[in-house]
């Protein structure tokens, strides 16, 4: 099973959730979010990192060449487009992306089901809100292109490794507060998600 963990804000966080074994970082590139931090802090973050592991980028309500500028800019891996954006929005990025599903309904679950995306609850705030889907929709679903995001954490995430999902994403659930991480609970995290 691979991992994300989200929201990191400090090399030293970075630099702990690889070594418990993390295949991705994602960096909240959102000003209203308390994860927020600037693409310099990023940048230089990122320049630091081990070669292998992906460089999650984060966007809420930005335009195509503002996630192509910054990326490039911070060095990230893969774009997370956090809004719902149209079709102009993707032809014009430049970088590998996934879309976000901010699930109100089973139904949305199924949007863009031949592609890899990332299923988290709905919530106003966009995301990192420790919302959780209900699980029951994934029932039956093919939900091997599915990054499942919202409300996981250490004690619920070995009942969803049923499903299938391509990766677990998890931000709140290994914090000690907004933007710090526990270095406990992100191994227990991924330990007990794979
Ligand atoms: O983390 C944020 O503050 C955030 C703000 C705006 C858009 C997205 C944000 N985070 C997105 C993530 O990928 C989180 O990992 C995901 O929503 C799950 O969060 P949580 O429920 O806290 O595990």
């Amino acid at each position: 099973m691979r991992t994300k963990i989200c929201g990191i804000t400090s090399y030293e966080d970075a630099i702990m959730a690889i070594d418990a074994g993390a295949d991705a970082l994602g960096f909240v590139f959102y000003e209203k979010s308390p994860r927020y931090l600037t693409p310099l802090q990023a940048k230089k973050i990122i320049q630091k990192l081990p070669p292998f592991i992906e460089k999650v980028a984060l966007f809420v309500n930005v335009d195509a060449q503002t996630v192509n500028a910054t990326c490039k800019d911070v060095g990230a891996t893969l774009a997370q487009i956090h809004f719902d954006a149209d079709t102009a929005f993707y032809d014009a990025l430049e970088i590998p992306h996934i879309k976000v599903i901010r699930a109100q309904k089973k139904e949305d679950i199924l949007k863009y089901s031949d592609e890899y995306r990332l299923v988290d609850a709905y919530c106003e705030a966009y995301g990192g809100a420790g919302k959780q889907i209900n699980t029951e929709w994934f029932e039956g679903i093919n939900c091997s292109k599915i990054i499942l995001a919202g409300g996981l954490n250490p004690q619920n995430i070995t009942a969803l490794k049923k499903y299938g999902f391509y990766a677990f994403d998890v931000s709140s659930g290994v914090e000690i507060s907004h933007g710090k991480k526990d270095a406990k609970k992100v191994k227990e995290f991924i330990q007990n998600a794979c």
